[in-house]
């Protein structure tokens, strides 16, 4: 035994000697050029700090109320400082401003100028009279309009639903049956007077349903109201002019102000107020225009208060999500698509708002359900953790399903039909010279500083790791941008070589993605977290002559719709750039197929939420998406935490690579540039191997065919084989059953659960379907999914707790059992009360058994949610498709390999791997371990019930 430990002990010291070495030779590899650049940057960052430092001391007072008041950071919703959204960003020069396309789009008008609105009105009823007698020749088209020209002369018919609730027929008509459930269960929400949370997957129509709910309010003679009175929608300030464009195509009818000073109203803001109140409007607001008008605002008594993207208020101590609770009313709706991004905390504070104290206090929720539920997420947690995890998981579920309603795109896709989508991730190599000064910076005196406990430096650690992180990220992207913090102030840039596509090993895969996509006749969203970085994008299309139009903070909040219509209509813009804060959420941009996302944001709710705006309703093409990553760096640890955010399984924690994975905890994890390994993988790639995107596979089908048939076997020896396999697995089983009876060394013990843990045994899948359907259905569970609980994880305390887990084992059973027993008995409590609101609301049970119905359905068809499932599921998807689907995507896999194989064969892309077979493998484990943590819970309950009549 000691003499394993010592092997074991040398040679780790062998490969802690070989890594000190190859990284000794790197370093020396470094050009003079780059540490003299390194060093400049790090001289001016430490100044930077240093009075940094000081000023916050000076301000302090005034700091405090801007880092709680929620609106400095609050990116596009700087109509206030029209430029500050991404406030660490490099000031570069503008090279592109004398040859920038002009960007001549018009403005959206909202309904505050009085005198615009009656016009509007009045053009309106023109279009309707011209259109029913057959001679429409208006500019202005609406839902109606429509309507009556597809051929329908009942558009003023209304069609009544329970308890006498009126939506104007040509809606109705034109709404997918799941949004008719969503209207449905917006009125029940309505007549027990409580709020709700519409949590409709990206695209899905939220804000066509929320429209058609106000409009049947309008035309419905109830409450004190006596139909919809003057309500509040807030949103982010890129869509509000979404919003005024949507009312007028769907409900003419109705007035829409925007306060905002972008709006039509002219004259002190309290008498677009008071105009709009009398007139029962809806007032369209931002985020930062709550903060600035509320007192204003809660002057008045309001129906109806809507929070577009409400995951904004998901801080509850941001100053705006405080202040919009302070509406009096109990209507209030929250809209996201993604209601729970990194805690359970979030969700607490969205739930505050629509149903104040539903979830208790903040303190009693995070006593009781959150950390609870946290911990039974760890890798470490004992089986008890996870079984009362999973119960007051399930309780929660109980508590807030009758006020959320979440559907999928895989749900409802037998009723909207959206194309396939193809998400890939590229693992871009860094060039030459990125690489070098990549290596510089990581020798600099900042990084230093923050990887040397007894640094000096005074300011605080977590200031010098940002700042760092940040700089790496700009050699990532361009090194022009990480060089332009070196320049003196009256240096001159040589524009011939300034933001060069050769020089960015990202920049030269999106410059080969679009020559491509160019003879392919595709049209490219191209989002960058970077202002100055999208300079350099836009400075390169310029150059290749493209035609592109460019959305960031800079434009102004009325444009911005046009801009994106503009686009949408006119194919002969091949780029839309945008910043992905500004561009990347609540906007439609169906009129591209391709996307990319140029840099990873460290919440994957960001990324999703900007793929999100290609495919949705109204895409008629397949979508690619292509994630870039420079590999080794940076951006893959945070993809991985990205990953691992969306992860909830204990199984691929443990996972024989997980060493790697969980080195990214570690400061040094996120200061060091990795190597492709032997097999010519980059660390996330090689984590993640079987999605890895295989083009050879499909490049030599011929070879392949000839590979398989030199290895086929036949039907009965593969049985044999499988049983062997069976009897192997059950051996080690049994063995290992064997020595923990034995009371061996605990260390030995734990040595050899590792090592089971890190090479598993095959054993064969089990049959059950873990896709069970009423699982899939459930809302809260795909909230779950996008629940951060292991993110906090380490190796260090993964491997401390392994050891005290496998210490306590035997001791633990015994306790747990009987403190489990209470623990089911405050859940029940909680179960009862929360019967009551639940009856009320019987749309929710319909919306549960629609689900139920089509998932039966899927059961038997395997159509759906396989696809995100995994690759063996994806083929069978394939294998069901209609035959011209099948060709549709046939030719999407030919002309997507086609793409690969060309940046493989230029050695600018390392490695792809398939991003939703990523995340749905991560949800398959997740289900298949609560599946299988359902059991033990059963059989522990079974358990103690023997026990307690002992
Ligand atoms: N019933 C419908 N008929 C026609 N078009 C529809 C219908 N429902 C939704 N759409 C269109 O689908 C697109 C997406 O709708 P919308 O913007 O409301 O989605 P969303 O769920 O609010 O998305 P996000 O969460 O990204 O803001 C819009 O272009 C909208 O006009």
């Amino acid at each position: 035994m000691v003499d394993t430990i010592n092997k074991y002990l040398e040679t780790q010291l062998a490969l802690a000697k070989q890594k000190l070495e190859a990284k000794h030779e790197i370093e020396n590899n470094v050009t003079q050029k780059s540490k003299k650049v390194a060093a400049l940057i790090s001289k001016k960052q430490k100044k930077n700090f240093q009075s940094n430092t000081q000023e916050s001391h000076r301000t302090e007072k005034t700091s405090h109320q801007a880092s709680t008041s929620g609106t400095k950071s609050s990116d596009e919703d700087s109509e206030y400082l029209p430029s500050c959204e991404e406030d660490d960003d490099v000031h570069i020069p503008n090279l592109t401003t004398n040859s920038r396309s002009k960007q001549n789009i018009k403005k959206i008008i909202d309904d505050g100028n009085t005198t615009l609105y009656n016009e509007r009105i009045d053009n309106w009823r023109n279009c309707l009279k011209s259109s029913l007698s057959g001679t429409y020749e208006g500019d202005y088209i609406t839902a109606d309009v429509q309507y009556i020209l597809q051929g329908f002369k009942d558009h003023d018919v209304n069609h009544e639903l329970q308890n006498g609730f009126c939506v104007p027929n040509y809606i109705w008509k034109q709404l997918y049956k799941y949004q008719r459930t969503g209207v449905k269960w917006l009125w029940e929400l309505h007549q027990v007077e409580t709020g709700g949370l519409l949590g409709d997957e990206m695209g899905l129509g939220k804000t066509v349903q929320i429209i058609a709910f106000l409009a049947g309010l309008s035309k419905t003679d109830y409450g004190t109201w006596g139909g919809l009175g003057p309500s509040i929608i807030v949103a982010p300030a890129t869509v509000i002019y979404q919003w005024v464009s949507h009312f007028h195509f769907w409900y003419p009818h109705l007035r829409v102000a925007v306060l905002h000073h972008s709006g039509s109203h002219s004259g002190n803001h309290n008498k677009l107020i008071r105009d709009l109140h009398s007139s029962h409007g809806i007032l369209l607001i931002t985020y930062a225009g709550v903060v600035k008008y509320i007192k204003d605002l809660l002057l008045k008594k309001w129906h109806y208060i809507i929070l577009d993207e409400g995951h904004k208020i998901r801080n509850p101590n941001t100053q705006v999500s405080k202040l919009v609770k302070k509406f009096g009313t109990p209507h209030k709706l929250l809209i996201t698509g993604s209601p729970m991004q990194n805690s359970l905390q979030e969700l607490w504070s969205l739930f505050d708002f629509i149903r104040p104290g539903l979830l208790g206090t903040h303190t009693a929720f995070m006593d009781h359900f959150a950390v609870p539920i946290t911990q039974g997420g760890y890798a470490n947690a004992t089986e008890y953790q996870e079984a009362t995890a999973l119960e007051i998981a399930k309780a929660l579920k109980n508590i807030i399903t009758p006020y959320m309603l979440r559907r999928t795109k895989a749900e409802v896709q037998d009723h909207i039909h959206l194309p396939e989508k193809n998400e890939q991730v590229l693992f871009c190599a860094l060039t030459k010279e990125q690489r070098d000064l990549y290596m510089g910076y990581l020798m600099s005196s900042t990084v230093r500083s923050i990887l040397d406990k007894d640094s000096k430096f005074g300011d605080p650690l977590r200031a010098r790791v940002l700042v760092a992180l940040s700089t790496l990220r700009k050699i990532c992207n361009h090194p022009d941008l990480y060089l332009y913090e070196a320049h003196e102030e009256n240096e001159e840039v040589d524009e011939e070589t300034f933001g060069l596509w050769k020089r960015s090993g990202k920049m030269s895969v999106v410059h080969s993605l679009l020559k491509i996509w160019l003879k392919q006749g595709h049209r490219t969203l191209i989002f960058s977290q970077s202002r100055a970085m999208l300079c350099l994008l836009e400075q390169h299309l310029q150059s290749h002559d493209f035609k592109y139009l460019k959305m960031d903070g800079s434009v102004n909040v009325s444009h911005r719709q046009n801009l994106i219509k503009t686009f949408n209509e006119n194919a002969e813009y091949l780029v839309f750039l945008a910043t992905t804060r500004v561009g990347g959420l609540g906007v439609n941009l169906t009129g591209a197929d391709r996307v990319i996302i140029y840099d990873p944001d460290w919440n994957p709710a960001t990324d999703n939420q900007a793929k999100e705006r290609a495919w949705r309703i109204g895409q008629q093409r397949n979508v690619t998406v292509y994630r870039l990553l420079s590999a080794g760096t940076i951006e893959e640890k945070i993809y991985q935490r990205q990953i691992f955010k969306n992860f909830l399984s204990n199984k691929i924690l443990i996972d024989p690579n997980q060493k790697n994975v969980l080195t990214t905890s570690t400061l040094q994890g996120l200061f060091t540039l990795e190597d492709l390994n032997c097999e010519g993988d980059t660390e996330t790639t090689a984590l993640f191997k079987h999605t890895k995107v295989n083009l050879t596979d499909k490049v030599s089908s011929a070879e392949k065919s000839k590979v398989s048939k030199s290895l086929s076997f036949s039907k009965r020896k593969v049985e044999e084989m499988r049983r062997k396999a069976r009897e192997i697995s059950k051996k080690i089983k049994r063995d290992l059953e064997m020595a923990s009876a034995d009371h061996e060394d605990p260390r030995e013990k734990y040595k050899k659960k590792r090592e089971l843990m890190l090479n598993p045994p095959k054993i064969e899948e089990p049959e059950t379907n873990i896709f069970d359907d009423k699982i899939t259905s459930t809302p809260f569970e795909c909230v779950l999914s996008e629940l951060d609980i292991v993110n906090k994880h380490t190796k260090i305390d993964y491997e401390e707790n392994l050891i005290k887990d496998v210490l306590n084992s035997q001791e633990g059973e015994v306790n747990e059992v009987a403190s489990e027993s209470e623990n089911v008995k405050q859940v029940e409590n909680t179960d009862a009360n929360n019967k009551m609101s639940e009856q009320n609301l019987e749309t929710i049970k319909d919306y549960n058994d629609d689900n139920t119905r089509t998932g039966e359905k899927s059961k038997s068809g395997k159509r759906r949610y396989s696809s995100e499932c995994d690759i063996e599921n994806l083929v069978k998807v394939k294998k069901v498709k209609h035959k011209k689907q099948k060709k549709d995507k046939d030719k999407k896999c030919s002309d997507d390999d086609y793409v690969l194989s060309k940046l493989f064969a230029k050695a600018t892309v390392k490695n792809a791997l398939h991003h939703d077979v990523v995340v749905g493998l991560a949800e398959k484990e997740k289900r298949h371990k609560i599946q299988e943590e359902a059991i033990k819970t059963a059989q522990k309950a079974v358990r103690a019930i023997k026990f307690s009549t002992k």
